[in-house]
């Protein structure tokens, strides 16, 4: 137990997230559950990968991480802070979480140079005008562009150029961990892959904590040694990467994996296969009243009985 304390990142204990929204028909708010009864964790130096459709709650994991929403029920312990509770170490926490967003021109001060872009987490973290120069300089080289393109504006570069600048920012102050999310959708072809390489090649030389999230499973399978699946926010199989890719148990995860392949894509009939884990799930789907998967752990694997879905 200590041991994975002080190897954790991340943890998402049974996390449920919900947004206020106005009733459909009628005056007041209703609460849409964007995530549900959420569990993983991501360990000092790996990269966990969530794929799920969109709409499936990733950004809204994201969002919590960085105490933008807080949850409904359960606990969110980063770098051993429950960060969903009024703690005053919470912005201490909250400032060594790197951030990649999808679209980087959203993501920086169209009206700041390339150099101020990435100072500013610098000066956040340090507080005063230290010359930081050379912090950039490196910064800038580790993710394969030209020296001059710290004198730019973010108009003046293409869309892989300025997501390799937000990718120096991200890195600037030494995050224990990296949030991507969807840091390659908004690229072509061409740059997602020199993306990727950029990432992979930063994790393995400093190695970096990443926690990526896309709908895209070549993507995570790409760059994440652990995945998980989610649909519509729950969270249904999780396991090393290797092992989803050669054999995955959710029928969901076996749609996402012949659709990334190409393979012709059948509509998921539930009723009409056998639940693998069956003899020990105690919801059978024409029995089953209850509305939460049951969760059954085998080795480094977890899959969710789908009866309820
Ligand atoms: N501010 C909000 N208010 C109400 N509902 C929201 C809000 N933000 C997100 N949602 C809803 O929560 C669910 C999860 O959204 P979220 O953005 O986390 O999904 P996602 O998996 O990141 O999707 P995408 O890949 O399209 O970004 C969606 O149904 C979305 O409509």
């Amino acid at each position: 137990m200590l041991e994975n304390i002080s190897r954790e990142i991340i943890r998402f204990n049974n996390v449920w997230i919900g947004y206020k929204i106005p009733k459909k028909h009628g005056i007041g708010y209703e609460i849409f559950i964007a995530v549900k009864d959420m569990s993983f964790y991501v360990n000092r130096g790996e990269v966990y990968g969530l794929v799920g459709e969109s709409g499936s709650g990733k950004s809204t994991i994201l969002k919590a991480i960085i105490g933008i929403i807080k949850p409904l029920k359960g606990e969110i312990i980063v770098d051993n802070i429950d960060i969903s509770k009024d703690d005053p170490r919470k912005r201490e926490v909250l400032r060594k979480i790197g951030y990649v967003s999808q679209d980087p021109f959203q993501a920086v001060n169209p009206k700041m140079k390339v150099r101020d872009i990435i100072l500013e987490p610098l000066r956040i973290l340090k507080r005063d005008n230290t010359d930081f120069s050379n912090i950039i300089e490196t910064l800038i080289s580790l993710t394969g562009l030209p020296n001059n393109v710290l004198d730019m504006y973010p108009h003046e570069l293409s869309g892989g150029m300025l997501q390799r600048v937000v990718i120096a920012r991200a890195l600037a102050a030494k995050p224990m961990i990296v949030l991507l999310d969807e840091p390659t959708s908004s690229l072509d072809t061409v740059t997602q892959a020199q993306i990727l390489y950029l990432l992979k090649d930063l994790q393995e030389s400093m190695n970096y904590t990443y926690l990526l999230v896309s709908h895209d499973l070549r993507v995570v399978s790409f760059l994440a040694n652990r995945i998980g699946i989610i649909i519509r926010g729950y969270l249904v199989e999780e396991g090393p990467t290797d092992e989803i890719m050669e054999e995955p148990l959710h029928p969901y995860t076996k749609l996402l994996i012949d659709s990334s392949r190409f393979k012709e894509i059948k509509e998921i009939e539930y009723s009409s296969i056998g639940c693998p884990i069956h003899p020990i799930c105690p919801y059978k789907k024409d029995v089953c009243e209850h509305t939460m998967p049951k969760i059954i752990v085998q080795g480094s694997r977890r899959i969710a009985c789908w009866n309820y879905i």
